[in-house]
């Protein structure tokens, strides 16, 4: 465990909801962070916290901006080296795109390849939390546990499983998909910072037999996570809707299955009925809103409003590789912009940005109680911003008249450039590597 640490820094966070508390973000110009053993122990005015711990000794973050570490609750592992397939329709990208890189996945060399990317490409951009969709192999699913653990992240995954419709290697059986499930839940979750997922695709290639796979694997381990896509191209859910032809809508495909609760996040929702919000508030499932994905996908417009005004829980996910990168400073910037270009949009202020980021995600999994804001008790968690001196964010930085100002230009045009340090359960999981001038 790492040794008591005092950070000092420009704070920001939300350790409650601004869709519903006015007073929600919290600000400090020169607050302090105790933290011990990878736990925040005390929080406030570094002058304050100084006085009281006069031997600790103190990283100074001065000049830039300490945040909660970022939580995207939907992206993808097995994409990251297709990122930039622009200009498809969604199951015209996943034929020509991810589900050929996906098959790829088989080769436990490559995999390992693609896992080093991919956790380095979440750490760099600040994200210390990340549900991931995982692969269809379950060798390859070993590796992304494995490369999550050597760099620290917190990772919920689980093996993704189809049994129609996509190609033929990655098709499995509801019996496999049990068993395999079985087998990693047992090897992986709950083990270090690493949870399992439940996952399969989306009833677009799951049949009712896997979906009720699903079912027994979370019968059986009551505490996994539970996630899928849902309702996120309108060809998607015409297929969705002939696949099944008893069931009430998209989300009552898993509903029957019993996959709905409040450790459950479907991604996108972007075309709800107001019966499918009103049953997702009603069991606390969360929507993972990726603004990025559906932009580059032509998905359309995420109904905010709706889902606010039916009380269901929402949070920010990536989406890589439909989504175009791992900044969910870029996330927020995107659902700012839609929702300021919807007739019926929702004004997103930094605050809101910044809870969807952090403190969303961490409810979302059920994590609210170790990560997501800087409360006493949690996790040290933690994105240093630091902008290199010269560029425009900097000198934003340098002349900001708030924290709140900064933290907006922060979200409107930083990058994971700007990330200069990443802190998980207090252990430094990645520092900014310097670009010496010439
Ligand atoms: N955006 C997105 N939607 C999906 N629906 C099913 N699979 C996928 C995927 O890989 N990406
Ligand atoms: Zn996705």
């Amino acid at each position: 465990m790492t040794s008591p640490t005092l950070y000092r820094a420009t704070i920001l966070h939300t350790p409650t909801n601004p869709f519903t508390d006015a007073d929600a973000l919290h600000a400090h110009d020169d607050g302090g962070l105790l933290v011990d053993g990878g736990v925040i122990r005390a929080a406030g005015p570094y002058a304050d916290l100084r006085a009281a711990h006069p031997d600790v000794p103190v990283t100074d973050l001065r000049g830039g901006l300490l945040l909660p570490g970022f939580i995207d609750t939907h992206v993808h592992y097995p994409q990251v080296r297709v990122i930039g397939g622009l200009g498809l329709p969604l199951l015209d990208w996943l034929d020509q795109c991810a589900l050929p890189e996906e098959a790829r996945m088989a080769d436990v060399a490559y995999a390992r390849g693609v896992a080093r990317d991919f956790v380095g490409g979440l750490l760099e951009a600040g994200t210390t939390t990340a549900l991931v969709f995982g692969s269809h192999i379950a060798g390859a699913v070993d590796v992304f546990f494995e490369e999550a653990t050597r760099r620290g992240l917190r990772a919920v995954s689980g093996l993704v499983v189809s049994d129609r419709l996509l190609r033929d290697e990655l098709h499995t059986t509801p019996e496999r998909a049990y068993a395999e499930g079985r087998a990693l839940t047992l090897r992986w979750h709950g083990v270090g910072r690493n949870l399992y997922a439940v996952t399969p695709r989306f009833s677009l290639s799951a049949s009712e037999g896997i979906l009720e796979a699903c079912a027994a694997l979370m019968r059986e381990f009551p505490d996994v996570r539970f996630t899928s896509h849902i309702n996120e191209n309108g060809r998607e859910i015409e297929v969705v809707r002939d696949l099944f032809p008893g069931a009430r809508d998209y989300l009552d495909t898993y509903e029957k299955a019993g996959l709905v609760g409040r450790r459950s996040v479907l991604a996108h929702n972007v075309w709800p009925s107001d019966r499918e919000l009103g049953v997702m508030a009603t069991h606390h499932c969360t929507a993972a809103h990726c603004p990025c994905s559906n932009s580059a996908l032509g998905s359309g417009f995420f109904p905010l409003r709706r889902h606010l005004d039916a009380g269901v829980p929402v949070s920010l996910g990536s989406d890589v590789g439909g989504g175009t990168g791992f900044s969910l400073l870029k996330e927020g910037l995107q659902a700012h912009f839609m929702q300021n270009l919807m007739p019926d949009g929702v004004p997103l202020t930094p605050t809101h940005l910044l809870y969807l980021a952090t403190l969303a995600g961490a409810r979302a999994l059920d994590l609210d109680g170790q990560t997501g804001s800087f409360e006493v008790g949690k996790a040290f968690d933690a994105v240093h911003l630091s902008p290199a001196p010269g560029t425009p964010l900097d000198a934003v930085f340098r002349h900001a008249s708030s924290p709140e100002r900064a933290l907006a230009a922060a979200f409107a045009t930083g990058t994971p450039a700007d990330v200069a340090g990443v802190w998980i359960g207090g252990e430094h999981v990645h520092a900014r590597s310097e670009v010496q001038a010439v």
